[in-house]
């Protein structure tokens, strides 16, 4: 038995942001994972010399000015620091009908370089891509903390008026309906759809604009920067931090229960039997993993959510070690390969292609690079399946996921020296998030942020952080979500 002002359920970023900020408010933290080491989605594995990202390895928010480089504010918070290595190109498109597509740092030769392939929207493009701008620029002018404590409201709509109305008018919009305002051209369109789609697994009608205008924006502002060391350093640098601050994380502390006291959380019981007692619980597990798991009842407002939100698919990946030589000199660190538009969103069709050794070779031995391809599926595809029906099916995709490879890389198989294949039953396993989800996607286009709800629910002491709460998926998504949530306990404490 042992007393916490907070008890945070999860390492993974949004857990170890929250964390991490309310110990060095003062706090006594503790924090619960399950897991071996930091990170959750954002960890890392080592195999045969190689340190393998578990996730996707295109990381914003590393940025050095303005507000939204939260996760370089969340280690300076707790005086910590990453050298980063700065992506010159965000990600190399390979789009159907062989046409090619690069989204390089720098804003104008992005809009030139998409601009050549739609010259009858040169204007349609600017305006656009420029609107997503106006709402990065309102969210990058002011202090980013819990749309939940009035003061704070009250606060920033004083300094920045402007900029708070800018944003509350963007809060219901989806990028959809933004993009045809400007834009005719359905092939473009469906470009936009693919830009959306590749981070927030859900076509632009039903990804929200305050997103679009981070991610569209943050890309040319602060770039795409890759941690030296791989993405689990963001994850074991906050948890030094968190205990230069007197906080705690007990690993392999698996919750099975958050404990209830005249229906307030007080509590947690971990499957190893112990008990902790915190003024304020917090969970990082996804709202499908807490509400219904955690805890046995699902209040009316999560019931109201789940008609909203659904679990989005998880991946097929395949993390390869490949001879240098397999990788020609030029090639771009991030990829996306889509043959056929109306394929977008379907299983096993869009490929995601990472390169991380391309930015720190260090992650691969020498003459070594890592090759990190995934592809969204869901996990009823690998359900019901015995041991060997399961071995069969992962040879089978994998192969054919090798198969595109070797369209951009021509020697990947001949030099392939090491491979292991993740499927979503690996990702439910080894991240404990439901269906091995990649996060909470609409069912239906819904009106922008609006319905994504913050970090306190309808049972008094307890808290979500992290991608199912807002603004959704992402690193620097769920780096907000943990100083909202922080900021929000903060006050309640009255630290
Ligand atoms: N390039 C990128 O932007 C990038 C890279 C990696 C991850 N991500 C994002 O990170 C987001 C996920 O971050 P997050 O903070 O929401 O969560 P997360 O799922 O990464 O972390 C949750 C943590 O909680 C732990 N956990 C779950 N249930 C538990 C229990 N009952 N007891 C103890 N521990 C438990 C898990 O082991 C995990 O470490 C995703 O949206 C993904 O997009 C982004
Ligand atoms: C007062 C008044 C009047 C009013 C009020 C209003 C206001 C103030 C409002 C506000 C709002 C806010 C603050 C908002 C915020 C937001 C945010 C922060 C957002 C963020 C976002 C981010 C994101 C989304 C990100 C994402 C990312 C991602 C997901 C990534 C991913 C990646 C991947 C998957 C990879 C790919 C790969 C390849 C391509 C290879």
């Amino acid at each position: 038995m042992s007393t916490w002002d907070a008890i945070v359920i999860g390492a993974g970023m949004g857990g170890l942001v929250t964390a991490s900020q309310l110990a060095q408010r003062g706090a006594k933290v503790l924090v619960l994972e399950k897991y071996l080491i930091p990170g959750g989605s954002a960890g890392y594995f080592e195999r045969s010399g190689y340190r393998f990202d578990v996730g996707a390895s295109m990381i914003f928010g590393f940025g050095t000015q303005g507000t939204t480089n939260l996760l370089t504010r969340a280690l300076a918070a707790v005086d910590e620091k990453l050298t980063t290595i700065p992506d010159p190109v965000q990600v190399h498109y390979h789009l159907p009908g062989d046409q090619q597509l690069r989204v390089h740092r720098d804003y104008g030769e992005f809009i030139s370089e998409l601009t050549q392939l739609f010259p009858q929207e040169k204007k349609g493009i600017r305006r656009f891509y420029d609107e997503c701008w106006r709402v990065f620029n309102c969210l990058n002018s002011m202090e980013l903390l819990s749309l939940e404590e009035p003061r704070y409201l009250l606060r920033i709509f004083a300094q920045k008026p402007l900029a708070c109305l800018g944003l509350a008018a963007y809060l219901p919009w989806n990028v959809g309906t933004i993009a045809r305002k400007h834009i005719r051209d359905p092939e473009l369109l469906n470009f936009i759809d693919l830009e959306c789609y590749i981070w927030s697994v859900v076509p632009a009608n039903q990804t929200p604009m305050i997103n679009a205008g981070m991610v569209f924006s943050d890309r040319h502002y602060g770039g795409i920067n890759y941690p030296k060391g791989g993405v689990g350093q963001i994850a074991q640098k906050l948890a030094d931090g968190l205990a230069k601050y007197g906080g705690e994380i007990h690993y392999q502390s698996r919750v099975n229960r958050i404990i209830t006291a005249q229906g307030k959380a007080v509590g947690v019981e971990c499957a190893n039997g112990q008990i902790h007692h915190a003024k304020r619980i917090i969970s990082n597990a996804t709202r499908w993993d807490t509400f219904g798991h955690l805890l046995p009842d699902i209040p009316r407002s999560e019931q109201r959510w789940r008609k909203w939100y659904k679990p989005s698919p998880s991946f097929l990946s395949l993390h390869l070690g490949v001879r240098a030589s397999a990788i020609p000199p030029g090639t771009d660190c991030h990829h996306v390969v889509l043959n056929d538009w109306a394929q977008m969103e379907a299983p096993y069709q869009t490929l995601f292609v990472s390169i991380p050794t391309l930015l720190d070779p260090d992650l691969a031995p020498e003459g070594y690079h890592i090759v990190h391809a995934f592809t969204p599926c869901w996990l009823a595809d690998w359900e019901h399946l015995n041991p060997r029906e399961y071995e069969q099916k992962k040879e089978a995709l994998a192969g054919q996921v090798i198969e595109r490879l070797l369209a951009l890389f021509p020697r990947l198989d001949a030099d392939l020296d090491y491979m292991e294949v993740g499927t979503p039953r690996t990702h439910r396993r080894f991240l404990g998030r439901i269906q091995g989800t990649y996060g909470p996607m609409p069912r239906r286009p819904l009106p922008g942020l609006l319905t994504m709800p913050f970090n306190r629910t309808s049972i008094p002491g307890l808290y979500c952080v992290g991608d199912s709460t807002f603004p959704g998926q992402g690193l620097n998504a769920v780096a907000f979500s943990g100083f909202a949530c922080a900021h929000r306990v903060a006050t309640d404490l009255g630290f």
